[in-house]
């Protein structure tokens, strides 16, 4: 064949192949994509000026029902031994310690009713041998009560500040400052008095998740738990996508992409041997893994990081990431490495206790931290008790 002939034909395959790419490309980021995910509240196909709005007040009135719920089950309760687990035994395997405090915005939703519900009902599963002994721990300070603490005082051991802590702790500091003192109180207050092998600490707007206990319990069998300061729990959804600067996640991103690119090209090879030339599946192979990993990106890492729910095993333990502390796992005694870290720091606006307790384990010497993934709490509280709110609080 002449030498202009072969130049063409392979022009016609390069450019037949480009084509190709490009079509498979509008029709899955153009079109299946977006009608597949354009209701998903994580994926950046998700419309905002169409559903945000209304997804919001459907999920603030659903929290208010859970919540009236959760008053009316505590309510109506009877004490019954079943019932009770204010009796702490010493030195547990895993003590919780829910940190609450009186809310003004949002009290109808009673955060820490509907997240004492849903422990007493893991607690429960847990059958005779209990997963964990349970405090609650009211930090308010100022002339109310927390209601909600007081109606929980049947069934679990709540702890509080004595009363001239109380005035001590009044004195005008910021409202990140004081919250940092509270968890502070109610890390060592828990260590005392029940010298518990591990810790966990939540919020009070943090509902755990049915895999909470399994996960804990794993997590803690693996030898990394015990050279950290902390293993966070939780992490916000919407910072969870491969596009935020953490590295292990370009490796998970990278990683998937090339997993899915030579699944496929494999599966092609197989189906129509001839077709697999050695350049062919080079560009191939580079081509599909960007594919995946735009459609992955895309589609929103959150309802990936899902499927590992499947397992214990399958959760990602990885360097800790930085916002927020509703759910932390203190192994062994890092707890009171945690307090003393707190205690040394002032805290305000913009350096707040989740942030204190990062830098910490960055900088000092020997220290480590790490998060778990998928998320073992949901994060119910619509209205911040340290910030100011919105008039209408919206999920994203
Ligand atoms: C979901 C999320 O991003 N939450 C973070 C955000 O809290 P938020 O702004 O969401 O505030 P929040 O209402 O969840 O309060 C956090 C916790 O602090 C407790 N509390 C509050 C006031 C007080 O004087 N004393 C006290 O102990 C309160 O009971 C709750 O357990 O910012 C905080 C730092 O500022 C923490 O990093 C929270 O994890």
């Amino acid at each position: 064949m002449p030498r202009w002939k072969t130049l063409f034909s392979q022009h016609l395959r390069r450019s037949n192949t480009v084509t190709q790419a490009l079509v498979l490309s509008v029709i899955t980021f153009c079109v299946i994509l977006p009608l597949c995910c354009h209701r998903l509240l994580y994926s950046y196909y998700f419309i905002k000026t169409m559903y945000l709005d209304s997804m919001s007040e459907e999920v603030l009135h659903e929290g208010l029902v859970r919540g009236q719920d959760a008053l009316q089950f505590w309510q109506s309760t009877s004490t019954t031994a079943s019932s009770r687990f204010s009796d702490i035994a010493q030195n547990p395997e895993l003590l919780v310690i829910v940190v609450s405090v009186q809310r003004n915005e949002g009290r109808d939703f009673h955060y820490l009713l509907q997240v004492m519900q849903q422990m007493s009902g893991l607690l429960e599963s847990c059958g005779s041998q209990r997963c964990a002994e349970v405090l609650v721990c009211d930090v308010e300070s100022g002339p109310q009560e927390n209601q909600d603490a007081k109606i929980l005082e049947d069934y679990f051991k709540v702890i509080r500040r004595s009363s001239l802590e109380k005035r001590r702790n009044r004195d005008s500091v910021n409202t990140f400052e004081r919250e940092k003192r509270d968890y502070v109180f109610c890390l060592r207050k828990g260590w005392e008095l029940v010298q518990p092998k591990n810790i966990v600490v939540l919020e009070d707007d943090a509902l755990p998740k049915q895999d909470f206990f399994t996960v804990v319990k794993h997590l803690l069998s693996r030898t990394f738990a015990f050279q950290t300061l902390y293993v966070k729990l939780y992490h916000p959804e919407r910072l969870q996508r491969y596009w935020n600067p953490e590295p292990y996640r370009i490796l998970e991103w990278v990683g998937l992409g090339l997993v899915g690119a030579t699944a496929l090209l494999l599966s092609f090879s197989y189906w129509n041997p001839c077709s697999f030339s050695f350049t062919l599946s080079v560009t191939h192979l580079l081509f599909f893994t960007l594919y995946f990993m735009a459609a992955i990106e895309l589609l929103g890492r959150h309802y990936l990081l899902e499927v590992r729910r499947f397992s214990p095993q399958l959760y990602a333990v990885s360097p800790a990431t930085e916002c927020c502390t509703p759910a932390m796992l203190f192994p062994g005694n890092s707890s009171l490495r945690a307090a003393e870290y707190l205690d040394g720091s002032f805290c305000v606006k913009g350096n707040a206790k989740d942030i204190v307790l990062y830098q910490m384990a960055r900088t000092i010497p020997g220290e480590r931290a790490h998060s778990v993934e998928p998320n073992l709490i949901t994060h119910i509280g619509a209205f911040s008790s340290v910030r100011g709110n919105p008039l209408k609080p919206r999920l994203l």
